[in-house]
């Protein structure tokens, strides 16, 4: 099995709206994709693979300063915003802490907490205008998602209008994976465990070393290779819960690499994440999961991954 690339160019023109074959083509191909695996590559979409590059040259600046000028920066539990060091956060809970570093940006608000233009010049500019191009993309792929349950196009979106601001969990997060240092890797560690996301859908940009592995529906562990000029975007949890497992969130993870192996590897990933106040269940009126709060399922996990429950 293999995760589809679907070319994306008809909805992201800006220009001209897709005809309705275009959109009928585009619906089934992602349909399809998010039901059998829940990952799909698109391919011409808004974002360019320039922007892509810019952003992770300018992170991984960031991640390679002293540990001392990147500590007053660290990552707030009261608003998720900021840098996460190594170890300090395991996706899958039963794991010792995930061989990475992040930088999250958790809104576009004015007060969050940024490196000056002194330490890092164009950080926050950069990271700011790619948090709204993936905003965009995001709005643009939810209203095709809708389409293709039959639901009207702005169904998701509705539910999405305040993303960039703080009544919105919607985080962008540069990842750095240091090379591994085998002789203090601990037992069962990961450079990222074994997880689904927490929201509703999550765009990921991989640096070209690839690495990340998808669980399939038969149990299997399958690569999600770096495909230049796309981006890779999955379902997570409270958009399968909303399209009662329709959609799955699939399980995802970054292994170590092999031993002598001292490559690093970057990602950007943007999770979208219901309005705080969204109350997320069944579109059929299934009673299959109970209705949640989106911002009470996200800060529960939040609370798993970083070990404060
Ligand atoms: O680094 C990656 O490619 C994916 C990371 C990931 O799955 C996550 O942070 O949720
Ligand atoms: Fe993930």
């Amino acid at each position: 099995m293999k995760i589809p690339v679907v070319d994306f160019e008809a909805c992201a023109s800006g220009e001209k709206n897709p005809t309705d074959e275009e959109l009928v083509r585009l619906s089934a191909e992602l349909r399809a994709a998010f039901t059998r695996v829940g990952f799909v590559y698109l391919r011409n979409t808004c974002v360019t693979q320039e922007e892509v590059d810019a952003v992770m040259d300018i992170s991984k600046k960031f991640f390679l300063l002293p540990e001392e000028v990147k500590m007053p920066f660290s990552r707030k539990e009261s608003n998720n915003h900021g840098w996460v060091s190594s170890e300090s956060e395991r996706l899958n809970p039963h794991r010792p802490g995930d061989l990475k570093e992040a930088f999250n940006i958790a809104s576009l608000e004015p007060d969050e907490n940024w490196p000056s233009e002194e330490i890092l010049p164009g950080f926050r500019e950069a990271q700011q205008s790619f948090f709204v191009q993936c905003k965009d993309l995001s709005l643009q792929v939810l209203r095709v998602m809708a389409l293709s349950l039959g639901l009207d196009a702005d169904v998701f979106t509705n539910e999405h209008k305040l993303i960039g601001s703080k009544e919105n969990g919607s985080t962008l997060r540069a990842l750095y994976y240091p090379p591994v240092n085998y002789d203090t890797v601990k037992e069962g560690q990961l450079r990222c465990g074994e997880h689904s996301d927490y929201g509703s859908i999550t765009l990921v940009f991989q640096s070209r070393e690839g690495g990340l592995q998808v669980k399939t529906r038969s149990g299997d562990f399958i690569s999600a290779p770096s495909i230049p000029g796309t981006v890779l975007i999955n379902i997570a949890d409270l958009m399968q819960r909303w399209t009662g497992d329709i959609f799955v969130s699939a399980a995802h993870r970054v292994l170590l690499p092999l031993p002598g192996n001292v490559t690093t590897r970057q990602s950007l990933a943007f999770f979208v994440q219901p309005d705080n106040e969204a109350v997320i269940k069944c579109y059929d009126g299934s009673d299959k999961y109970p209705p949640i709060k989106a911002v009470d399922y996200l800060w529960e996990h939040l609370g798993d991954s970083y070990g404060l429950m």
